[in-house]
């Protein structure tokens, strides 16, 4: 089935890219970060094309590559870019998949502007897209989580669920409970990201 899964998180860097490659695997879809920002230390497309092993995924080209590690309204200020989501969405009309899903990767959490009139959460309203949540336990985590998923219900858009990257703690199953949506999985950090590992937590999601 040809669906649109936008992996957003409770912030950046809590493991959105390592788990849209375990959703990639476990579903054989395609992925596409559609602004990346930071390039440094590579790309999300790259680190996906080499976590996934399954012979039909095909990782899309991003829309904008800008050189901060910073916000994409800010990043391309930086550069003199102008970020068109109109441009965006067409892409992701030519790119989506007939028989497949489309995972799309944000640039960290809900609230990230794209421009400074269209934030990340209206990025998704217009993709028509079905959202997973990425979340880590830490100290300020309760809130994050939960300020995710008022603005996602007062936005009624539809949430698969969450995906919890790192150790448990009794925090998650009390946002959870408070949320109402329910738990895909956990990606546990165990150290080497390698293909294996992948292939090994794709195994474990329960997506549908
Ligand atoms: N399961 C894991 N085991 C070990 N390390 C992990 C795991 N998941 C993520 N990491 C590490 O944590 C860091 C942040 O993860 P990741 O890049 O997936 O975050 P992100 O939410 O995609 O960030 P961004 O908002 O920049 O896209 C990376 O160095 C990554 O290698
Ligand atoms: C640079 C990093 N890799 C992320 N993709 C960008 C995260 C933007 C966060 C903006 C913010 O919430 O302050
Ligand atoms: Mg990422």
């Amino acid at each position: 089935m040809s669906e649109r899964i936008f992996i957003t998180g409770i912030g950046t860097g809590v493991g959105k890219t390592v788990t849209s490659a375990c959703v990639v695997e476990a579903l054989q879809a395609d992925y596409w970060k559609p602004v990346q920002t930071g390039l440094k230390e590579g790309t999300d497309t790259d680190t996906v094309k080499s976590l996934i092993s399954n012979p039909v995924s095909v990782c899309h080209r991003e829309a904008y590559c800008l050189e901060a590690p910073a916000s994409p309204h800010l990043a391309a200020r930086l550069e003199d870019v102008n970020i068109n989501v109109k441009r965006i969405l067409e892409l992701a009309h030519s790119i989506q998949p007939s028989n497949r899903s489309l995972v799309i990767e944000g640039a960290g959490g809900l609230m990230v502007p794209l421009t400074e009139q269209v934030f990340t959460i209206d990025f998704i309203q217009q993709l028509e897209a079905k959202v997973i949540i990425v979340a880590q336990n830490y100290l300020g985590s309760i809130n994050h989580a939960l300020l995710t998923a008022r603005v996602l219900k007062q936005h009624a858009i539809p949430v698969l669920g969450w995906i919890f990257s790192g150790e448990y703690h009794s925090n998650e199953t009390e946002v959870i409970g408070w949320s109402g949506y329910p738990l895909l999985g956990r990606i546990p950090h165990t150290g080497l990201v390698d293909r294996a590992f992948v292939k090994e937590q794709a195994e474990k999601l329960s997506l549908w």
